[in-house]
């Protein structure tokens, strides 16, 4: 997997083409996922007026027109109308009737659907939508909202070059972008890179916690938590060498930190295991549940 945010081929190998400052965005579900994608790509050059959120519920339209400037609607088909995208950014629970009611207006104007729902297959969107519409599925996070994301996108067999270029422009416009090609390794992905900002924020609260035990006080833990997470992930991205090289280097025979590690190995590997594996069972049966809404 390549590091960084710099590829600049596409998945079939072609430079990829910024994506066109006139492009219409239309998202479906104006939640946390939607406003990080939005304020990621706001920082990143898009215009307000770029994007037309539908939501259903007022207060979360007011906090999108209020906090981030974008066109909001209470009806789906109206922010869809005219959008060269269109992100399905609602709840796993919410797609098939989302699905089914925008189903004519996708097929008459066929724009790309891009759907950053956990779980859900495209194959049960296309039936849902009742035809073989171009689909690139999108696994992002919520780092995206400080231009720091990453992406896991599979792509239909329907989706155009074009498309893929579009999908791919916006997404590495909030962080790293990575191509999946066999879907069923969405559920990995979101297992690990779209859940993974809880695991790492509990890890942060746990060194965070644990300091103040020490004796610290809570500002100076946390700075010192944030600070020496952020640094690691930073040279663990910047560096050749693999995570486990750079633990040796900080790690002196019968020192501190040898003692620190010894703790944590008696279960740490095995609870991320555990926590990945449960979180891509999770995104299955989600998929194996929601998904048959609707089958004959
Ligand atoms: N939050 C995260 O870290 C990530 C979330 N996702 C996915 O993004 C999707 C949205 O997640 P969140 O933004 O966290 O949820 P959220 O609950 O914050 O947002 C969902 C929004 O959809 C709206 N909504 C409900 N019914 C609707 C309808 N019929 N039409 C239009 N909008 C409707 C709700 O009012 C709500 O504002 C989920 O499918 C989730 O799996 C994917 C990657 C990361
Ligand atoms: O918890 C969830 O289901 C969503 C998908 C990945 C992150 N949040």
């Amino acid at each position: 997997m390549s590091k960084g945010t710099s590829k600049t081929q596409n998945k079939n190998g072609s430079s990829v083409t910024p994506v066109s400052k006139a492009r219409k965005l239309a998202i479906i579900g104006g939640g946390n996922m939607a406003r990080s994608l939005i304020g990621g790509l706001l920082h990143d050059g898009w215009k307000p007026r770029q994007f037309r959120v539908a939501d259903p519920n007022a207060s979360q339209r007011d906090l999108l027109s209020q906090t981030l400037g974008v066109t909001v609607f209470e009806d789906n088909q109206e922010a869809a109308a005219g959008a060269d995208g269109v992100v399905l950014a609602v709840k796993p629970q919410a797609l098939s009737k989302v699905a089914r009611e925008l189903a004519p207006a996708l097929i008459q104007t066929k724009p790309l659907i891009i759907s950053v729902v956990a779980g859900i297959r495209t194959a049960d969107i296309q039936r849902w939508i009742g035809a073989p519409v171009p689909i690139v599925r999108v696994m992002p996070n919520t780092p995206a909202l400080v231009a720091a994301g990453a992406s896991g996108l599979y792509a239909t067999p329907e989706v155009n070059n074009v498309q893929v270029d579009f999908a791919e422009s916006m997404m590495r416009a909030v962080g790293l972008v990575v191509w999946i090609q066999q879907e069923y390794l969405m559920d990995s992905v979101t297992a690990l890179s779209g859940s993974g900002p809880a695991y790492l924020f509990l890890v942060l609260e746990a060194m965070e916690d644990a300091a103040v035990a020490q004796g610290l006080d809570r500002r100076t833990a946390r700075l010192l938590t944030l600070q020496t997470v952020f640094g690691a992930a930073k040279m663990a991205l910047e560096s050749e060498d693999t995570p486990a090289t750079l633990r040796s280097h900080v790690t002196s025979p019968g020192g501190t930190t040898a003692a620190g590690v010894r703790e944590l190995e008696r279960g740490m590997r095995d609870l991320f295991y555990q926590a990945i594996a449960a979180a891509a069972a999770r995104s299955e049966a989600i998929a194996n549940h929601y998904g048959a809404e609707g089958e004959e």
